[in-house]
């Protein structure tokens, strides 16, 4: 089998615009989109806080660490990652050789976009305090894994996967 790589590999916390951005780029650029949180919702038919409620993070966290490493290694379009999927080391070391943006969001940002964060069990109770904390713990492992960093607040998604497109030849 011919190895494959994303193009672009989308990565930052919740709220970063990673899945809108993904969709937007791949269109511009004709290719196909791919999104490791659908990946695991498509074949595990249940749904993600449904996984964490029952199953709990770490079964969640091994389902998407095996979703990255499928999506790696068979598409070339754009690929969304979770928010969390950076968590794992064996995940940062197949983003080693590919191209890696980090769409970087504020806290206020951040916040307005998620809500109430429906849909996102990690931002269960205070949605702001545990955004605030997420932003602190993961922010240098984005920068970690990242071959370029995009700023997107106060920018639409456009503006952001133009940015992306005039980085990424
Ligand atoms: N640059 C932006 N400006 C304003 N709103 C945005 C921007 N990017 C995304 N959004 C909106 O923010 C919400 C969250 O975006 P999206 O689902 O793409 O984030 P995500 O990074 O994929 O998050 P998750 O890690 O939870 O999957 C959506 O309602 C989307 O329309
Ligand atoms: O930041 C996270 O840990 C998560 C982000 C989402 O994309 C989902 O993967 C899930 O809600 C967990
Ligand atoms: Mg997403």
């Amino acid at each position: 089998m011919t190895a494959v790589a994303p193009r672009v590999v989308l990565v930052g916390p919740m709220g970063a615009g990673k899945t809108t951005v993904a969709e937007i780029l791949a269109g511009s650029w004709g290719v196909a989109v791919r999104d490791t949180d659908h990946d695991i919702v498509a074949g595990t038919g249940r749904e993600i806080s449904d996984i964490f409620v029952e199953s709990g993070e770490d079964v969640f966290r091994d389902l998407e660490a095996a979703a990255v490493a499928a999506a790696l290694a068979e598409h070339d379009g754009v690929l969304a990652l979770g928010g969390g999927a950076v968590l794992r080391p064996e995940t940062r070391e197949l983003l080693a050789d590919v191209t890696v943006v980090f769409l970087r969001v504020g806290l206020t940002d951040a916040v307005k976009r998620v809500g109430l964060g429906t849909g996102r069990p990690l931002l269960l109770g205070n949605v702001r305090a545990r955004i605030k904390a997420l932003l602190d713990e993961r922010s240098p492992i984005y920068e970690s894994v990242a071959t370029h960093v995009v700023e997107t607040d106060g920018r639409t998604p456009d503006e952001v996967a133009g940015s992306i497109r005039e980085l990424v030849a």
